[in-house]
């Protein structure tokens, strides 16, 4: 079984404010037995800048980017020293990624990283990922760790996303505001009443809390992936989910695994949007058709050639995404026009399709 393991700020501090050492090595046993089973672990890990602020003796928060980059540059060896070291006592070697949504937007930073990781695996060797931080800014970065997990799910074919956070799984309502609310151990689908039930981050610490492991449910499952979202603290938590044991809440995959392309697709950040006119709608719907620049009634956002784009039903509904031939520009004075016009209106073209039907997942 191929598993993305995702450890939030809150499991690996334990809820205190710096790293929790024994919980590190009950975490790192944890997965050198998956490891031993002959199951691959791909780690995606956050505390970079819990363990900066730690290193640096607990300054003063100011909460502004330049500190949490800065706190994250410190922190980020801190966190991987940890890891290399206890990986090394289990007999384990670790690597590092750093990513950033660039690295899941653009076709070759993506294969590249896909890349890396596979050597990594087939050598045996553990994949430490977290965000790079000290560069993402917010226009390139994923924002959150949850996401970047399932985007990593995406990018290796994962079999499950584990996702330990200091929960003990998705709740009725946010546990700390009522104590009313209850587990919900299944999730078929991620549905608008799921949604509802997400809160924010439990503490000052974590990025997103619920909502933002709903995301990557979401996307997980949407490639077929099916997601846990398990208590931290919880023994061998990797090993008994691994085995099967119904630990947390289960998000089951809601789609057959796409193939690698596709799932790129769907993992990518979506640039634009494309609204397209009713007789474009159906084709793509009903027929898996190619998308035609004659059948575009309105082009949103600003994406160049290659981008992930919505493609949009007249009624709103999203019937799909797809990687586009043309840029947002062109796209603009191509829509409503045939393909056979396209040269004379741009000087070039790079074919009929705006989307071709092998560049299109429909949801
Ligand atoms: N419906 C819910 N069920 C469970 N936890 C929820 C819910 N809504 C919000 N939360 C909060 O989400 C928190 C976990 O997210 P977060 O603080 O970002 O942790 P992490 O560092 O693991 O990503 C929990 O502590 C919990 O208070
Ligand atoms: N990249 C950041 C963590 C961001 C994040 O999503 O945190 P969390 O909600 O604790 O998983 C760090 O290493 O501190």
């Amino acid at each position: 079984m191929r598993v993305v393991l995702k450890l939030g700020t809150s499991v690996l501090t334990a809820g205190t404010d710096r790293l929790h050492r024994p919980r590190l090595v009950d975490l790192m046993r944890d997965i050198a037995a998956v490891h031993a089973r002959g199951h691959e672990v791909v780690l995606v890990t956050s505390g970079a800048v819990t363990a900066g602020w730690e290193a640096l003796g607990f300054p003063p928060r100011e909460r502004t980017l330049a500190e949490k980059q800065l706190l994250a540059a410190v922190g980020q060896v801190q966190l991987m020293h940890l890891y290399a070291s206890l990986a090394d006592l289990y007999g384990l070697r670790a690597a590092q990624l750093l990513l950033t949504a660039d690295d899941f937007r653009e076709r070759t930073r993506y294969l590249n990283a896909r890349t890396t990781l596979e050597g990594c695996l087939g050598r045996g060797v553990l994949p430490v990922i977290n965000e790079n931080d000290t560069v993402a800014v917010d226009q390139i970065k994923v924002g959150d760790n949850d996401t970047l997990s399932a985007f990593v799910a995406n990018l290796v074919g994962a079999d499950l996303l584990l996702i330990l956070t200091d929960a003990p799984g998705l709740y009725t309502a946010d546990p700390r505001m009522d104590p009313g609310a209850t587990l919900i151990p299944v999730v078929e689908r991620v549905t608008p009443e799921v949604w509802a039930l997400a809160g924010g981050a439990g503490s000052h610490r974590g990025t997103g809390g619920m909502h933002t492991k709903i995301q990557a449910a979401e996307i997980a499952t949407r490639a077929g992936t099916p997601v846990v979202i398990a208590p931290g603290d919880a023994p061998e938590a990797l090993r008994r989910v691994v085995d099967g044991e119904a630990l947390g809440t289960r998000f089951l995959a809601s789609g057959t695994r796409l193939e690698a392309r596709k799932r790129w697709i769907l993992a990518e950040i979506a640039q634009g949007r494309l609204l397209l006119d009713d007789g474009a709608a159906q084709a793509v719907r009903e027929r898996g058709s190619s998308l035609l620049p004659a059948g575009i009634r309105q082009v949103e956002g600003d994406f160049e050639r290659g981008h992930t784009v919505r493609l949009l039903a007249p009624d709103g509904q999203e019937l799909g995404r797809g990687l586009t031939r043309y840029r947002a520009d062109d796209l603009r004075r191509l829509g409503g026009h045939h393909s056979r016009e396209i040269e004379g209106l741009l000087g070039y073209t790079y074919g009929d399709e705006a989307v071709h039907r092998d560049d299109l997942v429909l949801l």
